[in-house]
Order: structure tokens, then C-alpha cells, then sequence
């Protein structure tokens, strides 16, 4: 056993700007940098686990009590961690608990911020608890049933650079897709380069027949491959019957055609396209409507947000339990978060759909080697905890780009503003766009 304490002697919250490219979606287009925290958790007998979650200010607001609290805890206490949350938050006044039903990730509740702040000092403590006791985290959650988690090509119209002009993008080496052919080709950069046999595209960009037609294209050049579009629920229950009713020979999944459950429940009912969904379920309390109606075929976690690893694994049961499959989605991160996506679905049977992660677009990472696809897939490690370490210099720049003033406006992700760079006059569109 590397150190005899499996107490908390301190926290570390780092919060970090990570080169983003200008990826396009219906709220608008990715900045130039997005906002992530990284959660070091160390423990008395010296060990350090790492966690990644998102970075906003709002999860910083939350992350700063919860660090202080968890000092003097053991790093095995992971139910005590939730209830420590709920304290947390209660106390954090300044934490605003409305509403937003206006983003990508569905529905957003003081519970779901929660929750993702939750999840990344979940993972920082089974990566020390993992280190502590020689295991890797896959066999804290009861083991890997699988060697390898395979993943899926995340394709994105894009622009060659960001709109604000900021360096370094001009030649991020994958160039635009803004037509079938770019995307196309950028979907064949992704099989060089990592051997995906898997195709998301990211939709609600451009009217629905273009996409139709960007998918129609996908088929032609990969036949066979399971394709997938997903426009964050940009289009009405009628527009989404009829790209179904259009692509259906073609697609594994539809994600989250349309917004909402009683909308998605109305899509379902007219198609025998499975629909997927990262926004309608995306807690446990949205289930119960959403199975009752029939609304999704895969319920697509965010580990992040459904509260860290073992809650990814308890929302597996459930679905498994209503014949629902489930698999990941995921947003903008670095490689500490790929490893925990790959350490849970290393864990989950039947995982039948592969995941999805943004890691390729991510040039840039704090770990002292970057995980690596092989034929579309990343090796389960053996290693103990997550089987990545960082590198402390990377992590210092990140946020010293961070702390910098220049990037301030920066810390709060909001794609919406970044595309007003291009468009002043852009707001995010209202639903449905088509
Ligand atoms: O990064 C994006 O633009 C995605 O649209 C992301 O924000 C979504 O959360 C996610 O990838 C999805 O599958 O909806
Ligand atoms: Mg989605």
C-alpha cells in the first residue's frame, strides 16, 4: 500500500482554459478557450487523485466549500461525499438554484451543478483511493468487463478559424467542414487518424435536408458504419419525423431530435429510428416520464452531470431494467475525464452503442501523455486509480491562461457570445429552429 492514511490532508482546485476549435451547434460556435476545473484530492499518506468536471464559475462557487469540507474524510467515504454535497450547497447561498432550460446538456438544476461538481471529486478520490490500495478504478467498480471502450467519431461543422481571430487555430490541422464533402473528409481524418468505425454529427447547424444530405454522404463513403445525428433538439416533432422518415435505412440513433420529453415521446411514437438523448434524461428524476412514454431507446450519461462514476453505473441498472440502452455522450475535456469514461464503461454490460467524446478536438492536455485511440477504441488500463498522471507544467499554463484578465471573459462558457463575433447581432435561436 503506497501510503498508510486514506484521510483527506487537502484539496487542490485548479481551474483551467483549454484550447477549444471553432465547433459549430445551434446555441452558436465553441470559443477559442473553454472553462474546466481539475480536483486534486491528496490524501495524509501522501497519495494524489485527480478528478476533471466543468469549470464555470458556477461549479467553482460550489467545488471552493466542498474542498475545505472534505479535509479530514477518507477518500473511501464516497456516499459521505454526496451527503457533505447536499450540506454544501445548501449553504452556498450564492449558488442561484433557478432554472435554465436553455442548453445543450438539458435542463440545468442547482441539483445537476450539484452533482457535476460531485462527480469531479468523486473520480479525484477513487484515483486515490485506486493509487492507495494498487487497483485500478475499474475494479473499484466491481471490475472490467470489457479490455478496450470503443468510441465514436464526433464530427462538427467548423470553421477553418475562430471568428475573434485569437492565434493558433488557423492551422489546427483539421480545416472547415461546412458542406457533405467537408465533413466527409474531416470523418476520414478521424479513421487515419484514431480508427474510428463510428460517425456522431453534431446537427442543428444548418437546415435539416443539408444534414440529411451530410449524412446521406457519410453512408456513401463508409458503408455500413453506424452513423448518428444529433441537433441538440433544434427541430419540431414534425421536421424530426421527416429527416427519420429520410435517413432511417442509414442511422444507429437519433440524438435528441427534438427538445423535450412530451416532444421526443411524439417523435418515438411516428418512427422506428431509436432516438437517444443527453438532455431529456438526464437525471433520475426525468426516468419514470420518459421510459412510461416511450420517449428514448439509449439514454446517453454524462458522468459529470449524473453525479460521478457509480451513479453512471446505478443509472445502467435502471435503464437495463426497462430494456433502455445506455451509453456516454460527452462535452469538451481533457484526457483525466476520458480516462474515467473509459474506467465506468469498462464496467457496464452491454454497453451496445459506441461512446462519444471530444478528446480528438482537445490539442491540448494536462496529462504527461495523452490517451491514445487504437481502431476506435481506448485500452481499459490495469494501473492503479485512473492510470494517468499529470503533468504539472501543463496544468500551470492552463491556468495561468486562466488567471490571465485578457481571457476573463472566457471562464464562463457561453457559445452563444462566441459566435457574435462573427454575427453581432446572433442570439441563441429559439426551439424549434426548424
Ligand atoms: O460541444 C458541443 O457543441 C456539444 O453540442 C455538447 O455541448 C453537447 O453537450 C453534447 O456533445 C451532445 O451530445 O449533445
Ligand atoms: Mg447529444
Amino acid at each position: 500500500m503506497h501510503g498508510q492514511s486514506l484521510v483527506i490532508a487537502d484539496v487542490r482546485l485548479t481551474p483551467v482554459l483549454v484550447a477549444d476549435p471553432p465547433l459549430l451547434n445551434t446555441q452558436g460556435v465553441h470559443q477559442p478557450y473553454t472553462p474546466r476545473l481539475i480536483v486534486e484530492v491528496v490524501t495524509a499518506g501522501g497519495v494524489v487523485g485527480i478528478g476533471e468536471t466543468y469549470g464555470d464559475s458556477k461549479y467553482l462557487e460550489l467545488a471552493r466549500p466542498l474542498a475545505g469540507r472534505l479535509v479530514g474524510r477518507e477518500v473511501s467515504d464516497l456516499n459521505g461525499l454526496f451527503t457533505l454535497a447536499d450540506d454544501v450547497s445548501v449553504d452556498a447561498a450564492r449558488v442561484d438554484a433557478s432554472v435554465d432550460v436553455g442548453g445543450l446538456r438539458g435542463v440545468q438544476t442547482a441539483d445537476k451543478l450539484r452533482l457535476s461538481v460531485v462527480s469531479g471529486f468523486e473520480v479525484a478520490c477513487l484515483d486515490a483511493l485506486g493509487k492507495a490500495l494498487g487497483l485500478p478504478v475499474h475494479a473499484l467498480l466491481g471490475g472490467k468487463v470489457r479490455e478496450a471502450v470503443e468510441y465514436s467519431a464526433y464530427l462538427f461543422y467548423k470553421w477553418d478559424g475562430h471568428p475573434s481571430g485569437v492565434a493558433s487555430e488557423k492551422d489546427d490541422g483539421w480545416g472547415a467542414a461546412l458542406d457533405p464533402a467537408g465533413i466527409v473528409a474531416q470523418a476520414r481524418l478521424f479513421t487515419e487518424r484514431y480508427g474510428f468505425t463510428s460517425f456522431k454529427l453534431k446537427g442543428g447547424v444548418f437546415p435539416p435536408e443539408e444534414e440529411v444530405a451530410a449524412i446521406r454522404a457519410l453512408a456513401e463513403a463508409f458503408p455500413g458504419l453506424p452513423l448518428r445525428l444529433d441537433p441538440n433538439g433544434a427541430w419540431s416533432v414534425e421536421t424530426s419525423l421527416k429527416v427519420a422518415a429520410e435517413l432511417g435505412d442509414v442511422l444507429e440513433y437519433l440524438e435528441d431530435p427534438a427538445l423535450g420529453t412530451p416532444a421526443m415521446a411524439q417523435v418515438a411514437a411516428g418512427t422506428r429510428v431509436p432516438l437517444a438523448t443527453n438532455m431529456c434524461v438526464t437525471t433520475f428524476e426525468e426516468i419514470p416520464e420518459a421510459f412510461a412514454n416511450g420517449a428514448v431507446q439509449v439514454v446517453l450519461s454524462d458522468h459529470h452531470y449524473w453525479g460521478g462514476l457509480r451513479r453512471t453505473r446505478e443509472l445502467a441498472a435502471v435503464c437495463r431494467t426497462f430494456g433502455v440502452s445506455v451509453s456516454m455522450h460527452s462535452n469538451t475535456h481533457l484526457g483525466i475525464s476520458l480516462a474515467a469514461m473509459t474506467h465506468v464503461a469498462a464496467t457496464v454490460p452491454g454497453l451496445h452503442h459506441a461512446c462519444d467524446s471530444h478528446y480528438p478536438w482537445q490539442a491540448e492536455d494536462i496529462l504527461t501523455s495523452r490517451l491514445r485511440f487504437t481502431d476506435g477504441k481506448v485500452a481499459v488500463t490495469d494501473t492503479p486509480g485512473l492510470g494517468v498522471a499529470l503533468d504539472r507544467d501543463k496544468l500551470a499554463a492552463l491556468h495561468a491562461r486562466w488567471l490571465d484578465d485578457d481571457f476573463r471573459a472566457l471562464r464562463e462558457r457561453d457559445d452563444a457570445a462566441a459566435m457574435r463575433a462573427a454575427d453581432p447581432d446572433w442570439t441563441t435561436p429559439a426551439v424549434p429552429r426548424w
